[in-house]
C-alpha cells in the first residue's frame, strides 16, 4: 500500500471512531479520555521521546515503530484539536518550490 493511502485510511478510521465510539478501540480511548486533549499531547510527546532515545540507539527496528506511533498519535492530536489532516498535507505541498 502506497504512503498516502494508509495515511488516508488511517484518518478515515479516525473520523469514524469519533462518530462511532468503540469499546475495545485504542483510538476511541485517546478520543475520548478524561484529560481531553491533553493525553493525546502526552502520547504524542512520549512517542517523540521514544523516537530519538531509539535513533539514539541505532536501533533500526524501534526507529521505523516509533516512527509509526509519532505520526499515528500526532494524527488523533489533530483529530482533538479539529484541525483536518489535509490541511496539513495542504500545507506541505504549499512549501514545494
Ligand atoms: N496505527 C495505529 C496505532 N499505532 C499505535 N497504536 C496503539 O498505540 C498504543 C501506544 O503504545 P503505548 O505502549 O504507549 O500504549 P499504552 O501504554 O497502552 O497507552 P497509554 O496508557 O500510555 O495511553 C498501543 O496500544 C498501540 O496499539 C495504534 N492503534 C491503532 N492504530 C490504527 O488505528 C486503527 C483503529 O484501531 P483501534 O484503535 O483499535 O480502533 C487501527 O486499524 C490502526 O490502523
Amino acid at each position: 500500500m502506497k504512503k498516502a493511502e494508509i495515511l488516508d485510511e488511517i484518518w478515515e478510521v479516525i473520523e469514524d471512531r469519533a462518530i462511532n465510539p468503540s469499546e475495545d478501540s485504542y483510538t476511541t480511548r485517546i478520543l475520548t479520555h478524561r484529560k481531553g486533549i491533553d493525553k493525546s499531547l502526552e502520547k504524542v510527546g512520549e512517542e517523540c521521546s521514544e523516537f530519538i532515545i531509539a535513533v539514539k540507539n541505532g536501533e533500526k527496528s524501534r526507529i521505523t515503530e516509533e516512527a509509526a506511533d509519532v505520526i499515528f498519535h500526532l494524527m488523533l492530536a489533530l483529530k482533538r484539536a479539529d484541525i483536518h489532516v489535509q490541511a496539513v498535507w495542504d500545507e506541505l505541498n504549499s512549501r514545494r518550490h
